[in-house]
């Protein structure tokens, strides 16, 4: 469990983080719109950059105003893009990252590599060079060199983005299984990934906490703001120009639109609210 509490954080004269308040357990997904302030909250937490204010305690141990977060031992963070070297093959690179580390014993270092290759599905690709793997086997591989340091949180910004439908599904199903034996904490734009992994949310805006809780919490903030109707091909046009459209399901007989509004006009049909519209109302203050 990671505790923030009145996290401030500022860069020149920009306020990036603003009295940023807390509490990451479970997979916990971090959100909000470009530029919220996420990646430089999970840098803090990974010790890449200082807090200015506020205190991080992190399995109950405390760090303060002013410091890095020494806590490298439990954490292991995986950047949006992680760099290796391209010509050398899967197992130079976990062999070469495990020496920096420090882990010197031959075989101690083999056994590592072996059980963190096998805990990404990497299994049979060992001998491949970086540069034939496909976006999502690199990630494997940057998720291989956090785990063979054995940390207890796993700190992911952005880790499905880019990838393609099958090897995010894929990347997904694994975060899934990391999340029974790690606290992992993720970013994301991509609310189905969001919805499908995480057990608590947080939305930032603005470099401010707009929302913590579960997903469930977060749907029940747009309660009585999602319609739906159930229109003709000619009507989709109106609609689309008129309404906050934020699904289409196209049916034999027409077309299903839901849309994001206070009221709904006759013909439609309130229904209950799912992750991405729970968010739109929350990032937009309507409830
Ligand atoms: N080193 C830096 N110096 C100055 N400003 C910075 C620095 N790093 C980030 N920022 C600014 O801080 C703000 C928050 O950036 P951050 O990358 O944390 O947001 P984010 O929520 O991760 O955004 P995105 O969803 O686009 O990745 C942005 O306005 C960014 O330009």
């Amino acid at each position: 469990m990671i505790r923030v509490s009145g996290v401030k954080k500022r860069f020149r004269k920009y306020q990036i983080l603003s009295d940023v308040t807390l509490e990451m357990e479970g997979i916990y997904g971090l959100v909000g719109p470009n530029g919220a302030g996420k990646t430089t909250l999970m840098k803090i937490l990974s010790s890449l950059i200082s807090l200015d204010e506020g205190i991080i305690e992190i399995n109950g141990e405390n760090y303060v105003k002013g410091r890095y977060v020494k806590a490298n031992h439990l954490i292991g963070y995986l950047p949006q893009d992680f760099m290796v070297y391209p010509q050398i093959s899967v197992v130079e690179t976990l062999d070469h990252i495990a020496i920096m580390q420090g882990m010197l014993n031959k075989k101690e270092r083999a056994r590592a590599i072996r059980e963190a290759i096998d805990k990404v599905n990497l299994a049979g690709h060992e001998n491949k060079k970086m540069m034939e793997l496909s976006g999502g086997m690199r990630k494997r591989v940057g998720i291989a060199q956090l785990l063979m340091r054995k940390p207890s949180i796993l700190i992911f910004d952005e880790p499905t983005a880019g990838l393609d439908i099958e090897e995010r599904i894929r990347f997904r199903n694994l975060l899934k299984n990391l999340g029974s034996e790690h606290t992992v904490i993720i970013s994301s734009h991509i609310v189905e990934d969001i919805e499908f992994l995480c057990t608590k949310i947080g939305i930032l805006k603005s470099g401010r906490v707009l929302f913590e809780g579960t997903p469930a919490e977060l749907k029940a903030h747009a309660e009585g703001y999602v319609w739906e109707y159930h229109v003709s091909p000619e009507e989709l046009d109106y609609i689309m120009v008129e309404k906050e459209v934020i699904q289409l399901l196209e049916e034999e007989d027409g077309v299903n639109v839901r849309v994001f509004a206070k009221e709904g006009e006759e013909g439609a049909k309130q229904v209950a609210p799912r992750l991405i519209d729970g968010y739109l109302a929350v990032v937009r203050g309507v409830n």
